[in-house]
């Protein structure tokens, strides 16, 4: 995997040809594929859930799959995602209400686990299951939608995490999620992320080509 890993959120692709799409964008140079998963409980939306993760799988994706589960409760769909063919598994604290179990269940499902932190929750439950997982994702706008934008709070939040993380000594990926374009990746960069979700500011584009190799070509400039 490359050092800086782009993982295109498919919630901005046309849902209509989703194979198609994964297909095209990881043509263009995505690394990874973030699959946005909304219940209409926990965030006020509705996406996409297992079946669809299952599908992508049987078309022939083979690219990691990074499922970003905005669910409440978390840990049936925990089970379901494991089954369906998802690499990682990321999920909200207040979606949990065994945020450990939760975290080992991905673990002992073959996935790598994860815990999201929205903008205004604090990282504080990190410092109890920093050996449990092996990636930290901050919200940069408040789930639910593509197409906001980055909150600029985040990058003092980015810092954070990033101290915390290299305290850690584990080998942990920290992971951006909302309003990151090519316009801001390199200062995100610079504050500490090595994984960047981008829905809209990729499948908005008729090129993602021009887009990803922009961001690669920011993101080569920070390191
Ligand atoms: O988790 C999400 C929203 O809850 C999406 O991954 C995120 O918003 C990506 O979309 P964009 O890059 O357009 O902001
Ligand atoms: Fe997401």
């Amino acid at each position: 995997m490359n050092d800086f890993i782009i993982a295109p959120s498919i919630l901005s692709a046309d849902f209509a040809r989703l194979g198609e799409e994964v297909d095209n964008v990881l043509e263009a140079g995505a690394d990874i594929i973030h699959f946005d998963v909304m219940d209409n409980h926990y965030v006020p939306n509705l996406t996409i859930g297992p079946m669809v993760c299952k599908a992508l799988r049987k078309h022939g994706v083979t690219a990691d799959i990074d499922v970003h589960l905005m669910v409440k409760p978390v840990d049936r769909m925990i089970g379901d995602f494991i089954e369906a063919g998802a690499s990682i598994i990321t999920f909200h604290p207040e979606a949990s209400e065994h945020i450990d179990r939760s975290l080992q269940m991905i673990r002992d499902g073959g996935c790598k686990a994860g815990l999201v932190f929205n903008p205004a929750t604090s990282l504080e439950h990190l410092k109890y299951v920093m050996d449990k997982i092996d990636m930290v994702l901050l919200m940069s706008v408040n789930p639910g939608f593509g197409g906001q934008s980055f909150i600029p709070g985040t990058l003092d939040k980015l810092r954070e995490a990033r101290a915390l993380i290299d305290a850690s000594g584990y080998d942990i990926r920290l992971e951006v999620d909302g309003g990151v374009s090519e316009k801001n990746i390199a200062e995100i960069a610079r504050a500490g992320a090595d994984t960047f979700v981008a829905g809209s500011a990729i499948f908005g584009k008729d090129n993602y080509k021009a887009v990803i190799d922009t961001m690669r070509k920011e993101l080569a400039s920070v390191r």
